[in-house]
């Protein structure tokens, strides 16, 4: 399923409507990749295996596919072309990197696709779990921050030095190739601060970028974004730009999340996608995640219909959430919109 040029919000909807009403995005994607063996202690951070074991990313992708995501996120929250660079790679190669990121997500769906008719042909038409099931790709592209790998993607603090030319100039070549590479969508993620939308929103106005986009803030008191600037503020520059398809909230505690869908819902009618974290903490010196102040998938997961009866329609996770907490979060979303099948004698 592709979006394609025209009237990019229409084609959400129906993506919407063919996933059942409400869409499930993939889980953490460098969490997996860890658990899958990948040492992340790097600058590069998950981008480091599109260069040492892409294998390892479309198997995550794939066990994504298999616990009911509708959405894949890709590999390059934090692969840039300047961050490439410092490791001696050249433009050219870079620039490889971050479609390759997109054709290993294109890989896995197809993949994934292929089985599932496979499997299809055996079973009843009426069984649930062989409904139809649309993927989109959305290629990922994490803040400024993201790429400085201290954690400022959490404090959405640059310092007075960094302005709104310096962000667009950051991301404007690795918009273009990403939006270039095959994906649906684009995904801006974790965003830290005001500058940083606005910086994302006059891109992709000034590239009249061809794919639609998603803006997912972060946010760590429920009120506003990491950097302090309001979220109301934050969302009415994603709500302002046309080729914006949805609007939401990632790398959060879910504590936190139903409170900031109702105060993203004053500001727009976009749809409203939540992917939030464990609730752990990350310490950005160790390169870490901090044990024991997350929730389990149990309670992750009973959250789920609060933020869909709150007008959430693509939900999912983020860091520290694994193919269990996806699994569980499609099985309460279809268990409770799906309508009961008669079975006749
Ligand atoms: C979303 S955080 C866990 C990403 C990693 C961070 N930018 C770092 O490199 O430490
Ligand atoms: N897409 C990234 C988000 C980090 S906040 C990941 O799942 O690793
Ligand atoms: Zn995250």
């Amino acid at each position: 399923m592709g979006f394609g040029t025209t009237e990019p919000w229409l084609l959400m909807r129906e993506f919407l409507r063919e996933a059942g009403g409400c869409a499930v995005i993939d889980g953490g994607l460098a969490t997996e990749l860890e658990a899958n063996g990948a040492d992340l202690n790097d600058p590069l951070w998950s981008a480091k295996c599109l260069i040492n074991s892409p294998h390892l990313i479309r198997k995550v992708h794939l066990d994504y596919l298999e616990a009911g995501a509708n959405v894949l996120i890709t590999a390059s929250y934090q692969a840039t072309i300047q961050g490439f660079q410092s490791k001696g790679i050249s433009k050219e190669e870079s620039e490889d990197l971050l479609r390759k990121s997109v054709e290993i997500a294109c890989e896995a769906r197809d993949v994934f696709q292929k089985e599932y008719s496979k499997d299809s042909h055996n079973v009843e038409d009426n069984e649930a779990t062989y409904k139809q099931h649309p993927i989109l790709v959305a290629a990922s592209i994490g803040s400024y921050g993201a790429f400085l790998a201290d954690g400022s993607e959490y404090s959405g603090d640059y310092g007075e030095a960094v302005t709104l030319e310096t962000l667009k100039d950051f991301h404007r070549r690795r918009l273009q190739v990403l939006a270039d590479a095959g994906a649906d969508l684009i995904a801006f993620e974790t965003i830290p601060n005001k500058i940083e939308a606005q910086a994302y929103a006059e891109l992709v106005e000034e590239n009249n970028t061809k794919i639609p986009a998603w803006f997912s803030f972060n946010s760590k008191d429920g009120v506003n974004v990491v950097s302090g600037d309001s979220l109301i503020e934050c969302a009415s520059i994603a709500n302002s730009c046309k080729r914006v398809v949805a609007v939401g909230i990632n790398c959060t505690p879910p504590r936190f999340i139903h409170g900031l869908i109702l105060s993203i819902q004053k500001v727009t009618d976009k749809p409203i996608l939540v992917y939030p974290n464990s609730g752990e903490r990350y310490d950005a010196d160790k390169k870490e995640w901090v044990l024991s102040t997350g929730v389990s998938d149990e309670d992750f997961v009973s959250y789920v219909s609060i933020w869909r009866d709150a007008g959430a329609s693509l939900i999912g996770g983020c860091c520290r959430t694994t193919p269990n907490t996806i699994r569980a979060i499609s099985r309460a979303l279809h268990e409770e919109y799906d309508v009961p099948q008669t079975s006749v004698p």
